[in-house]
């Protein structure tokens, strides 16, 4: 089971490291990370085992961030028009984005970061993310909004880029141009 000792902190150089593709098809070890990765999530997001076991509730991980330099992602979350978005991914990678950006009003954190960093974190509003499921079935999505921003924090990771390196720097707060606010 992943608990909190298993993530990788902000000092870890495998943060800022470009991840490697996955042969596919998947191996068996490969697929059951990747089902703990999801099993993360779900267990995060259970107050009574979140708090047993000292969880930090998370939308998203990557495999980096639990040491392992390999282009998977977990996603467990609902948008704000309540639609479920559950899977384990297999090289996810971003096929076409809008011009226009959204950004978090409350900023974003991460589970590998243990302190808060203030401000707006751009992101494209829409994104169409190809990607390999656990089952080893080929997926498109379309995706807005707050599932366009996870799926972007996760597959960011995959690239050694970390959510405070697109803060702006003069003024974390700024209004990026053609963006709209989410939450
Ligand atoms: O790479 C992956 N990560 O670093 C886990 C991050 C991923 C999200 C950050 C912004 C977009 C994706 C994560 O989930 N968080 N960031 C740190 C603490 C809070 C937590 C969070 O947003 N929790 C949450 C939100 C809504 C509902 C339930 N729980
Ligand atoms: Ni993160």
């Amino acid at each position: 089971m992943i608990t909190m000792k298993d993530i990788v902190r902000e000092d870890n150089p495998i943060l800022y490291k470009v991840a490697k593709e996955v042969d596919l098809p998947a191996s068996k070890k490969e697929k059951e990370t990747l089902k703990e990765m999801l099993t993360y999530l779900k267990n995060s997001q259970d107050d009574a085992i979140a708090s047993k076991y000292g969880l930090r509730p998370g939308v998203g991980l990557a495999a980096p961030q639990i040491g392992l330099s390999k282009r998977m992602i977990a996603v467990h979350f609902q948008d704000l028009d309540g639609r479920q978005y559950s899977y384990g991914l297999i090289n996810p990678k971003i096929v076409s984005h809008s011009v226009e950006k959204a950004f978090l009003t409350t900023g974003e954190g991460c589970l590998s970061v243990d302190r808060d960093i203030p401000g707006y974190v751009p992101r494209y509003s829409k994104i169409t993310v190809k990607a390999t499921d656990i089952e080893g079935n080929e997926l498109k999505l379309r995706l807005k909004d707050y599932a366009a921003i996870v799926f972007q924090h996760e597959i960011d990771h995959l690239n050694g880029v970390m959510f405070f390196d697109h803060i702006n720097k003069q003024d974390p707060f700024a209004i990026p141009e053609n963006s709209h606010p989410i939450g």
